[in-house]
């Protein structure tokens, strides 16, 4: 029996205009071509500024009919985050230094500035085991980043919606640009994440970071010469033939490092299990297996050259300008990357302009074995190009301290890499530090740096002053 359907046509006409709209779709993609991941980070913000804008307007509907508040105490107490106004960054004059393993501070002889030396002595410096961490929750920044979740409270009210969800199709901001493009570099290199944070607002974006050269590893040489120190060749690097280097006494790369159990004297490799077991004497280099090694990429004795895979978040602090938190927990001994910049010869350092001194790293971590050496030494400088590093601030109690680790090149050429490994477990949202000055407690009644700023880390313990 046929049962006509009384608007048959109508849902004829629909049909054929879905199936139109559907077509036109399709060849709108075909001709846009594959679709890439590039601008992810912007499309996350778009959205992201889209809900926000969403939730506010619900938010605010639903807390006026309840309460009657005005809006803008509505928009805050869901947890909408204002962009806050990052504080004035200071001339920060992090020179970190590997000398004799440790963070050192001295004035710059010419300037008389100080500039924080980072001790690369993992065991070295007892504020180092503090497990106190910074005061930036995981809380705070979970309310700011889902806005509607502070407003759960509001589903008691069963209102009736009165203002439409509004959409805004926001241009991508200064700060979801740079962000995509530092996060576009580290993916070129297969490293996790890294983002700048929501809680910048545009305004509060230096100058000097619009240009900043986002690089997740490695050194920039303006010098020919001195990268010609990487360009070793290939019969000086030492080389093991082990395979899996699994036994740390027939791995020639190994015994360059000179790393021995520190209570059997045992020779050991530096890592156990992917983590740095915190075995390396003061003065020490870790000396990884190289490109001309027999081993693969899962050679145990090849860590802190593979890939970052915690993902970063670089944010304002309040406190201390930006800084860097984790995203993943992080378990101690884990290294989460290199310092990187451009590599400049030591003498040069102060022709460098005043704001490049809060971000340099002196490569001295074998001057504290040889005291006579040792040719030319290095420092890094993080100023105009570099990764997340950059912005890693002082704690007297942190979660990070550093090490000298050497497989791009050959350990005489005083050219390692400083990496940064978790001291203590650290949960994602906490905010990562080192202390710029680690021998201070081995040095407390000798003498404090001259360059000192105020230190504003919120440790218990904490000093009063950070070395600049
Ligand atoms: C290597 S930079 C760290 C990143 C820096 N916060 C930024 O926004 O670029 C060092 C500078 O950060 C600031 N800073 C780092 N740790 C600090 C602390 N504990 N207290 C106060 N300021 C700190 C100081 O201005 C210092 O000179």
């Amino acid at each position: 029996m046929n049962v006509p359907w009384p608007d048959d046509a109508v849902h004829k006409r629909l049909t054929d205009q879905r199936s139109q709209g559907y077509d036109e779709k399709l060849e709108k993609r075909r001709q846009a071509g594959p679709r890439s991941t590039a601008d992810w980070d912007e499309e996350i913000e778009k959205a992201y500024a889209r809900v926000q804008e969403r939730e506010t307007g619900e938010t605010n509907s639903r807390l006026r009919l309840r309460r009657g508040n005005p809006p803008s105490a509505s928009a805050s107490s869901a947890g909408v985050s204002t962009p806050s106004r990052r504080s004035k960054r200071s001339s920060p004059a992090l020179t970190v230094s590997s000398r004799d393993k440790s963070i050192s501070a001295g004035p710059l002889p010419k300037r008389g500035r100080g500039r924080p030396r980072i001790n690369s002595t993992p065991t070295s410096s007892p504020g180092l085991s503090a497990t106190t961490l910074s005061s930036f929750s995981r809380k705070g920044k979970l309310a700011a980043l889902t806005p509607s979740s502070a407003g759960s409270s509001s589903m008691e009210i069963e209102a009736p919606q009165t203002t439409l969800p509004s959409v805004i199709i926001s241009q991508p901001t200064l700060r979801g640009r740079i962000s995509s493009t530092w996060n576009k570099a580290a993916k070129e290199v297969m490293a996790a994440m890294v983002r700048i944070s929501p809680n910048i607002s545009d305004e509060n974006f230096p100058r000097h970071l619009r240009k900043f050269k986002y690089m997740e590893t490695g050194y920039v040489f303006r010098d020919k010469g001195l990268q010609d120190n990487f360009n070793v060749p290939r019969g000086t690097f030492t080389v093991c033939d082990c395979m899996t280097c699994s036994d740390a006494s027939g791995c020639s790369c190994r015994d360059l490092s000179e790393i021995y159990d520190l209570k059997d004297k045992t020779n050991v490799f530096a890592y156990s299990e992917g983590l740095f077991t915190f075995e390396v004497p003061r003065g020490v280099d870790v000396i990884e297996c190289n490109k001309y090694c027999g081993c693969g990429n899962d050679c145990g004795n090849r860590v802190a050259q593979r890939p970052r895979d915690i993902s970063i978040e670089i944010f304002d602090t309040n406190r201390c300008g930006w800084g860097v938190r984790a995203m993943n927990d992080v378990p101690r001994g884990k290294i989460i990357g290199t310092y990187a910049g451009v590599l400049v010869r030591r003498d040069e350092v102060d022709e460098l302009p005043e704001e490049h001194h809060g971000y340099l790293f002196d490569l001295d971590s074998t001057e504290v074995r040889n005291s006579e050496n040792l040719g030319e030494k290095y420092t890094v400088d993080s100023y105009e190009c570099g990764n997340w590093t950059h912005f890693v601030n002082h704690s007297c109690s942190p979660n990070m301290e550093v090490y000298c680790v050497v497989y791009d090149t050959i350990p005489y050429v005083n050219m390692p890499y400083v990496a940064f490994v978790a001291s203590t477990d650290i949960a994602a949202g906490r905010e990562l530090t080192i202390d710029y000055f680690p021998h201070t407690e081995t040095n407390r009644k000798g003498k404090q740096p001259a360059n000192r700023g105020d230190c504003k880390c919120d440790s218990e313990v904490c000093r009063g002053w950070f070395k600049r």
